[in-house]
Parts: structure tokens; C-alpha cells; sequence
């Protein structure tokens, strides 16, 4: 399991590097991924949020009780986006305990390479559009409270750093 970064942080903002070749090393660290982010729990996990700038992510929107469906996609692209929108609650690992409605395309299509370095492409709406969105966001430097007014940002953020002080032991102490 991979220590995941929390907001504020500069890898989060940075544009992560795209895959030049899907390697071992490449395949493994999509593995570490999957498996940080079952044990989060979440339903998605962008490589930036573990501190590595690369364009990878992993995600599984598989509902409680089905089986698995683990996605890895590297150097993803969103290749078309609907016009019809959706809102709904996000959250983030990055920003634990912050949650806000977010509204974006309700609906997109991917392209991606697979761990075998094969290119696929993949239509997806609900949770899944939802979750490819928000993670090809983060290897843009994106997080969900940038898609919100300033004026609730900058209280949602100050509300996680209240919330990360009170829970750091103080080194000095
Ligand atoms: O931090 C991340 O990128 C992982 C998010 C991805 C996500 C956020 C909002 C909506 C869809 C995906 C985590 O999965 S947040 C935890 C979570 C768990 C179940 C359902 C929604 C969010
Ligand atoms: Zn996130």
C-alpha cells in the first residue's frame, strides 16, 4: 500500500508525464495502485496521488457484493464528452472528509493504453464517467474543488487544514 498525498501538495497541481513505454515497472506500479486503492477504500486512484507524475490510473466502480472490475489506464484521453451534464457529490482521498457537488459531462468516451500496452477505448456514463473524469483530472493538475466558486474552495480547504492540523502531532511537542 502506497502513502497517499493530501492536499496542499505540489504534485497534485503539476501535469503528470506520460508513459513512454508500459513496462514492468509500469505494470507494477498500476498493482500497487489497485491495491492502495481497495484498502482506501476508494473507487479510483491517479498516480499523482501517490506521489509519481505519471499518467496512470486505476479505477473499480463495481458495486459491494459484484465482482471486480479493475481498470488500468494509462496516458488516458477523454476523445468526446456529453452535452448532457450531471451533478453529484465528490469526494476525494487527497482531500479527505471534503465533499461538494460536482457537475460535469454525464457521459464520455476514453481512450487508453492497457497493461499490455494495447490501445483501448471505452464509453462510459455514471459513476464510471464520473470517476475517468476525476481521475484524468488529477494528472492535470486538477482536483474537484477547482471545479467550484473560489468562495466555497477556499472555505473547503480551509476546512481540511483546520482538520489535518488538529490531527498531525505537533514535532516540537
Ligand atoms: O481521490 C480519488 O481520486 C478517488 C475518488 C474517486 C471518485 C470521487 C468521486 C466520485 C467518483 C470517484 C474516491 O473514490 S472517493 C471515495 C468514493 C468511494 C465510493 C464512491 C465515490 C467516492
Ligand atoms: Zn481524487
Amino acid at each position: 500500500v502506497l502513502p497517499i498525498l493530501i492536499a496542499p501538495h505540489p504534485t497534485l497541481k503539476r501535469r503528470a508525464d506520460p508513459v513512454q513505454e508500459v513496462d514492468d515497472e509500469i505494470r507494477q506500479l498500476t498493482e500497487d495502485m489497485l491495491e492502495t486503492m481497495y484498502d482506501a477504500p476508494g473507487v479510483g486512484l491517479a498516480a499523482p496521488q501517490v506521489d509519481i507524475s505519471k499518467r496512470v490510473i486505476v479505477l473499480d466502480c463495481a458495486n459491494e457484493g459484484e465482482a471486480p472490475q479493475p481498470y488500468r489506464m494509462i496516458n488516458p484521453e477523454l476523445l468526446w464528452t456529453s452535452e448532457q451534464p450531471d451533478t453529484r457529490e465528490e469526494g476525494c482521498l487527497s482531500l479527505p472528509e471534503i465533499y461538494a457537488d460536482v457537475t460535469r459531462p454525464a457521459a464520455c468516451k476514453v481512450a487508453y493504453l492497457d497493461e499490455q500496452g494495447q490501445r483501448q477505448e471505452l464509453e462510459a456514463e455514471g459513476l464510471l464517467a464520473v470517476c475517468i473524469q476525476h481521475e484524468i483530472d488529477h494528472l492535470d493538475g486538477v482536483l474537484f474543488v477547482d471545479h467550484l466558486s473560489a468562495l466555497k474552495r477556499n472555505m473547503l480547504m480551509r476546512k481540511l487544514a483546520k482538520q489535518q492540523a488538529g490531527k498531525k502531532p505537533n514535532k516540537k511537542a
